[in-house]
């Protein structure tokens, strides 16, 4: 049977979940399908379980995320693509990623806990890899429910909107609903309408993103596929442009030209997909293992990969999570640029040494060419924790 076009009624956004280990991301996420579900919009959302979110088996034994899940919904005005990113510390680099694309983002906050090590440093690298706006889940708000513990959830409320503001988001602006994506998932009427006030506060604070739909197509690669008797396919969500299927695109990385054969959005074939799409696009005779995650698909001759840039770098602090030493020219860290990971060299020039807590100018000579730009931002890590958080400044 043929599948079902998917047909483009409604703006399209990109959205996810994140915050530390545990504070309820994956169950938030599966209680937003289930509400969804059940609210019957037209056009439709699938609810999507807890453990189907949390699904490869590793992740499924150890209980938390480690890869970032997409799942898919709609409200009355909008449809989204939600992927929910892992909060421990070990994978926050996947986070990075998934964050990288995102058009606003829902920051999950413990009512019990309050802010933890990883809610800040994904606030920060929110910031730095462009996610303007951010909406506050004070989730397991059934568990501090009575009495005094209000005052403590108030408190909590209160140090977010400082994390937020400190960071950039107007904190003061920025809606904090209350939630419990667990008794919402149980099907309780009063945490149902949190979710749907959460959902409202989506709709109404993340704006429509503009979308560079005349600029030439472009789509880091998140994820590589194959599918049996039709080939190599990649997916990630359009940078900018459009793409249809018969273009000619060239992969930055492999080092290949190929032409899209097929283009899906969640299993829906599409005609054409545009800026801000998540999709899968399917392509001519590319060997499975020529491509790879942070691979660039763009239009043929439109970007130059590049190794060199400066950039203006942000030094966490230790109590970020960061170094606690200072770093020197000749410092060789991992840079997180889109969906790419690669090591870098880094020449501090005059300044010679950036403690924790500085902001510095620097210059990078990459270990491998990626698509640069101007304003572009990326993450800078080290033995599996993020130390720096920076913005290109000039490519040479
Ligand atoms: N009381 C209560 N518990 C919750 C709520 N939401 C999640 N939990 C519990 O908190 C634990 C962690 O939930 P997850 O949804 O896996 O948390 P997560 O943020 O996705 O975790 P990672 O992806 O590993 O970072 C589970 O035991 C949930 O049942 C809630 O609203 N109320
Ligand atoms: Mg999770």
């Amino acid at each position: 049977m043929p599948k079902t076009a998917y047909v483009r009624t409604k703006p399209h956004l990109n959205i996810g979940t994140m915050g530390h280990v545990d504070h309820g991301k994956t169950t938030l996420t599966a209680a937003i399908t289930k509400v969804l579900a059940e609210r019957g919009t037209e056009g439709g959302t699938v609810f999507v379980p807890f453990d189907r979110i949390d699904r490869a088996p590793e992740e499924a034994a150890r209980g938390i995320t480690i890869n970032i899940a997409h799942v898919e919904y709609e409200t009355d005005t909008r449809h989204y693509a939600h992927v929910d990113m892992p909060g421990h510390a070990d994978y926050v680099k996947n986070m990075v990623t998934g964050a990288a694309q995102l058009d606003g983002a829902i920051l999950v906050v413990s009512a019990l806990d309050g802010i933890m090590p990883q809610t800040a440093e994904h606030v920060l690298l929110a910031r730095q890899v462009g996610v303007d706006h951010i909406v506050v889940a004070l989730n397991k708000a059934d568990a501090v429910d009575d009495g005094e513990d209000t005052v403590l959830t108030d408190l909590v409320e209160l140090e977010v909107r400082e994390l937020l503001s400190a960071h950039g988001y107007g904190g003061d602006s920025v809606p904090v609903v209350r939630v419990s994506g667990l008794r919402a998932l149980e099907g309780d009427a009063r945490w149902t309408a949190a979710i749907e006030a959460l959902l409202d506060a989506v709709d109404t604070y993340v704006p429509i993103p503009e979308r560079y739909l005349d600029a030439p197509f472009l789509l880091p690669v998140e994820n590589v596929l194959t599918i049996t008797g039709r080939g190599t396919v990649v997916t990630g969500a359009v940078e900018r442009g459009t793409i249809r299927v018969g273009d000619r695109v060239e992969v930055l990385g492999a080092g290949l030209d190929t032409v899209v054969t097929g283009l899906e959005t969640f299993g829906k074939p599409m005609e054409e997909a545009q800026a801000g799409d998540n999709v899968a696009l399917l392509l001519r005779g590319v060997p499975r293992d020529s491509v790879r995650r942070g691979h660039v698909v763009a239009a043929p001759g439109s970007v130059v990969p590049r190794r060199r840039f400066t950039a203006q770098v942000y030094v966490l602090s230790a109590r970020e999570g960061g170094r606690t030493t200072a770093v020197s020219s000749g410092y060789r860290p991992q840079f997180y640029i889109r969906t790419a990971d690669v090591v870098g060299d880094v020449d501090l020039g005059e300044a010679a040494v950036a403690r924790p807590g500085d902001t510095v100018a620097m210059a990078v000579e990459l270990g491998r060419e990626v698509p640069l730009e101007p304003g572009l931002g990326f993450a800078i890590r080290e033995g599996g924790r993020t130390v720096g958080a920076g913005t290109v400044t000039s490519v040479s």
